[in-house]
């Protein structure tokens, strides 16, 4: 059997979803790896005339996206937006997800939030039966409330890994803050732990995205180049 190409499934769904996009649409754009193919894909539609006003999830893919040439709007300008294309850490039947394994989860969810639909990419490996059983979920939490966020933390069961870079020193948010990695042996139920989360001081946002997912579109190898979960929806194609 030849082995999976999670690149190419990458771009694939990718691809689908940039043509989901049509002309004076607010488009936000998530963070990541898969993220990083709708962008350029997008670029090369603005390139052949598509009009949109894009608003980034971090400084990275502004980065990407001003380097493509697609116009960008700040997220303080924003107060709808008609699509966002963003990746996913894991997805499950329902379409819930968690996100954050870049650590984009806080503006990724202002903007998830504040859209009409929201459009995830993902490679094969991201479905899962359950959340919370495999991939670690992210908390971003503000610096001075550490030791209190984490000490409450524990006391819902999870373990408590706060992030850091290669050289060992903390990772840090675009928005200055900390982000802790949270497993369980016995996982909650999510919507149960999303409450709890919420009700921590200090403890800014957390990357379960429940029940805002309106497409999921998984890039395959081989047959259908995706697979569509939820409601589908394709625009028109530059050429
Ligand atoms: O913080 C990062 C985001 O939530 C990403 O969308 C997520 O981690 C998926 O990233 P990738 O496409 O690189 O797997």
């Amino acid at each position: 059997m030849t082995k999976p190409d999670f690149e190419k499934e990458k771009e694939r769904a990718a691809l689908h979803a940039v043509g989901m996009v049509s002309d004076g649409m607010w488009v936000g754009l998530g963070s990541g790896s898969t993220i990083a193919y709708a962008v350029r894909a997008l670029g090369e539609r603005v390139a052949c005339g598509l009009d949109i006003q894009a608003v980034p999830t971090s400084r990275k893919t502004r980065e990407l996206a001003a380097s493509v040439g697609i116009p960008l709007r700040d997220l303080p300008d924003a107060t709808h937006l008609d699509l966002t294309i963003d990746g996913a850490d894991e997805c499950d039947p329902r379409l819930d997800l968690i996100k954050g394994g870049g650590g984009a989860l806080l503006h990724e969810k202002i903007v998830a939030s504040a859209s009409r639909r929201l459009v995830i990419i993902v490679d094969s490996r991201k479905p899962v039966p359950r959340l919370l059983h495999a991939f670690p979920l992210p908390v971003e939490v503000i610096p001075l409330a550490i030791g209190v966020v984490s000490f409450r933390l524990r006391a819902l069961g999870a373990g408590v890994t706060l992030r850091r870079l290669p050289d060992g020193t903390p990772f840090v948010t675009d928005e200055g803050n900390r982000i802790l990695d949270l497993t369980f042996v016995e996982p909650p139920e999510p919507t149960e732990l999303a409450r709890s989360l919420e009700a921590i001081p200090g403890l800014v946002e957390h990357g379960l995205f429940l029940g805002m997912t309106s497409t999921l579109v998984i890039g395959r190898n081989s047959g259908a180049d995706v697979e569509i979960r939820g409601s589908a929806g394709v625009g028109e194609v530059c050429s």
